[in-house]
């Protein structure tokens, strides 16, 4: 299948995931283009991680397709795909706690290239240079030699996502970054996420309704695993069935 670079950069098409009898996704399309911002909400148990979790391949669709800029990556693994373009965080960061700020981003950019050049100093020097410069993209620029035990939940998660950008990608899945963050940390996701890379379409699994109508264009809800509805923040917010879902009353009647 050949793609301009007008097209897509992540689709997913009929992709479903079935536990059992049990559908925690069900033949949900979607679609990112490049710059855009997209929120995945919805109630607790709607599927939403088990969604990320299959674009970023760290489970296995039941049927359906997800196709990165043209190439089907239904059956690649999350490792290739990360070198393909699609990178992702977790809810939970996943930093190398005894290693600096700044050696966790050498590692993620050698994690993403797959070359075993990392450790040479010329290579280190190169990367090293970068990783600052991420840091200092994310706010964490004065933090570069601080080892990652000491960061606060909230800089944990600011790192991962500056390792996640070590590799360039052209997408960028993040699950719940603000999870647990209040107050300055929750201030600094925000700048952070504001500052991503314009032309990286990024989709964000999110409760925080802040952080949604700040970040995103466009918002997707799912509820029992479907697509409820997608639109803008505003549209979603005064979608009747969407308030019925979170209220369990119909529009204006809740
Ligand atoms: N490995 C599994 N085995 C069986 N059921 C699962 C498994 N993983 C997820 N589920 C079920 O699939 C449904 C969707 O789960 P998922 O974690 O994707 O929801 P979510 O929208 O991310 O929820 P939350 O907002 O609470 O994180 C839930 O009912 C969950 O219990």
């Amino acid at each position: 299948m050949t793609q301009t670079s007008f097209g897509p950069q992540l689709s997913a098409r009929g992709l479903t995931r079935r536990y059992g009898p049990f559908l925690a996704v069900d033949d949900v399309d979607l679609d990112l283009a490049a710059g855009d911002r997209h929120a995945l909400i919805g109630p607790n148990g709607a599927g939403k991680s088990t969604l990320l979790n299959l674009l970023a391949g760290t489970i296995r669709p039941t049927a359906g397709q997800v196709v990165l800029a043209g190439r089907d990556i239904t059956r690649t693994r999350p490792v290739r795909r990360a070198r393909l373009g699609l990178s992702r965080t977790f809810q939970t960061p996943a930093v190398l706690e005894s290693l600096t700020a700044l050696d966790n981003l050498v590692v993620a950019a050698w994690r993403h290239t797959g070359t075993h050049t990392a450790w040479r100093p010329a290579r280190r020097r190169t990367l090293a240079a970068r990783g600052l410069h991420r840091l200092d993209e994310v706010g964490l620029g004065d933090h570069a030699h601080t080892p990652a035990r000491e960061l606060s939940h909230g800089q944990r998660r600011l790192l991962e996502i500056a390792g996640a950008l070590t590799a360039n990608p052209a997408v960028l899945l993040l699950d719940e970054p603000a999870a647990g963050l209040a107050d300055h940390d929750l201030t600094l996701l925000l700048d952070a996420l504001r500052r991503l890379p314009a032309q990286t379409a990024v989709l964000l699994v999110e409760h925080n309704q802040d952080v949604v109508t700040t970040l995103a264009h466009t918002v997707t809800v799912l509820h029992h695993g479907r697509v409820l509805a997608t639109g803008t923040p505003h549209a979603i917010h005064t979608h009747p069935a969407v308030a019925e879902v979170y209220l369990g009353t119909p529009h204006g009647t809740g």
